[in-house]
């Protein structure tokens, strides 16, 4: 799928990256003179943080394009994300340019906080195309996006988000500023009173969010937070009890507090007070690592955004093989990330393991081992590893693995790995035993015939002796190597 981003800012950027990050090629057209290193740091903090979240192995990203205008950048497009400055006078120019040069059946999104799809459509060729996409910063992280404008452009634009990670929520009636701005502003509106008012901080109200009610929202939202809140009698009680208070003096309702010179000096040197000390990237880095610990408990819970990363994992073991055919099968590549570098400058040792973990998922993807099946309450566990760790390997490196498959019976199989380096040697092997499970039950069952045959199938393919190191331990110290 081709893809066109207009606008490479911190929405644009993020989008960019996004769409990078999952395998697609992206061509871009930012008249900014430095638009290309401001997309390259989103880009950097964006791998940065999508290879701390995934278990599994990553996509191999897209290429990004840079185009001298909008014309080039959207003339083979199938998927157009506008992101230029919230003003309806230069969309509307933007949406006529993309509309003169790409193609008839090319979907418009606009990441527009505010505007409704009618007012974008205005004067447009192909109203029915051109949809609000609107999503939340950091869009590489956050999944939501919301997506309003209906009709079967929505529908593909939906499918085309979902399958970069993204969880698109339908708004079937527009309104001004769609649903997650309206009410952000209302919360920003009562924040810029109590500061303006003299009665808290920036800082303050920021602790009061993100030592409270802001991790709540993280995990539930508002409507199963109050129900909890109302006790064993629900959301009923809930009402009942605080609904009069809303019509107590409690808010400053729809008031906007002028902003003033004063005003803005004063927000500005206390969030300078209160977060001055980090650069805007740093404070960006900051927050994806908290947001990947969120994440991250999320899908260990099996909750709300832990949901989306599980299934954008399932799509990432899913993936195609590194050479289908052949034998030793090669199932998977790895690229080592700067990340994966420890103090001593090379690949650190769980990493080591983390590769032939992804080689072994991709196996079992191979013999039909897949998301589907496991859905049935079946699955595979490793119960016994042995890695040799037999070269260092640096940062930037492409692995490749050779599997073999060196014995099964009904309920076990037996695997070896060859992680190569580019010119072929070894870099390490790994040996592992595998349990066919009921995961229900929590123990061992016979394989089903499917998967038997897919064993069988593989085991007929490996005719070469097994390798020497095949079911060694670690040797012991001899006395003499000790001292020597
Ligand atoms: N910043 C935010 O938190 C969010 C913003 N949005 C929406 O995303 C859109 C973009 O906002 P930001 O990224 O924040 O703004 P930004 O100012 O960071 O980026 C806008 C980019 O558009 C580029 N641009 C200007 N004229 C252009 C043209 N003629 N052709 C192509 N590119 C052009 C600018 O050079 C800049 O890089 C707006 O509609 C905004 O409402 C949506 C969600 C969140
Ligand atoms: C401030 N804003 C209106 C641009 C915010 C958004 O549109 C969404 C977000 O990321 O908070």
């Amino acid at each position: 799928m081709r893809i066109a981003a207009i606008g490479g800012g911190v929405i644009g950027g993020g989008w960019i990256a996004r769409f990078l990050l999952s395998g697609h090629d992206v061509a871009v057209f930012d008249p900014h003179p430095e638009a290309q290193r401001i997309v390259g740091e989103v880009l950097a903090n964006a791998t940065r943080a999508w290879e701390r979240l995934f278990q599994a192995p990553l996509p191999r990203p897209g290429r990004i394009l840079w185009a001298g205008s909008v014309d080039e950048a959207v003339r083979d497009a199938d998927y157009i994300q506008e992101s230029v400055p919230e003003r309806l006078e230069l969309k509307h120019r933007i949406i006529a340019e993309i509309e003169a040069a790409a193609p008839g059946t090319a979907l418009i999104g606009s990441s527009t906080s505010g505007f409704k799809p009618s007012e974008l459509r205005q004067g447009a060729r192909h109203p029915g195309r051109i949809l609000v996409a609107h999503p939340f910063n950091p869009v590489y992280l956050l999944p939501v996006v919301e997506v309003v404008g209906g009709g079967a452009a929505a529908e593909r634009a939906c499918e085309i988000l979902t399958g970069i990670g993204m969880k698109p929520v339908r708004i079937a009636r527009e309104i001004d500023a769609h649903i997650g701005d309206r009410l952000l502003e209302a919360v920003w509106r009562e924040a810029l009173w109590l500061v303006h008012d003299g009665i808290a901080t920036t800082e303050e109200i920021d602790d009061i969010i993100r030592f409270g009610f802001g991790l709540r929202w993280a995990q539930m939202g508002l409507f199963e937070t109050y129900r909890i809140a109302g006790g064993e009698a629900g959301m009923r009680h809930f009402l009942g009890q605080f609904g009069p208070a809303l019509k107590w003096p409690w808010t400053k309702l729809m008031d906007v507090p002028d902003l003033d010179e004063a005003l803005i000096d004063r927000i500005a040197a206390q969030s300078d007070a209160q977060s001055g000390r980090h650069s805007i990237r740093a404070l960006e880095r900051i927050r994806d690592d908290n947001l990947v610990g969120i994440f991250q408990a999320l899908k260990a819970n099996d909750w709300g955004v832990g949901q989306t990363v599980r299934a954008q994992e399932d799509g990432f073991y899913a993936r195609e093989p590194a050479r289908a055919e052949g034998y030793p099968l090669r199932l998977h590549q790895a690229r080592v990330s700067g990340g994966w570098v420890d103090y001593n400058g090379h690949m650190t040792e769980f990493r080591y393991l983390q590769v032939l973990g992804d080689a072994t998922d991709a196996f079992l993807i191979h013999i039909g081992l897949d998301a589907d099946y496991r859905a049935q309450g079946r699955s595979a566990y490793t119960v016994e590893t042995h890695i040799r760790h037999l070269a260092e390997v640096k940062a930037g490196e492409l692995l490749t693995v050779e599997t073999r498959l060196l014995g099964h019976d009904a309920k076990r199989f037996r695997l070896h790995h060859a992680i190569l380096r580019a010119d072929g040697s070894e870099a390490a092997t790994g040996e592992h035993m595998l349990l066919h499970v009921d995961t229900g039950a929590g123990r061992a069952m016979p394989m089903p015939p499917a998967l038997l045959q897919a064993l069988e199938r593989v085991a007929a393919q490996d005719r070469a002796p097994h390798p020497d190191h095949a079911g060694a331990g670690i040797r012991p110290i001899r006395q003499r190597e000790a001292t020597a």
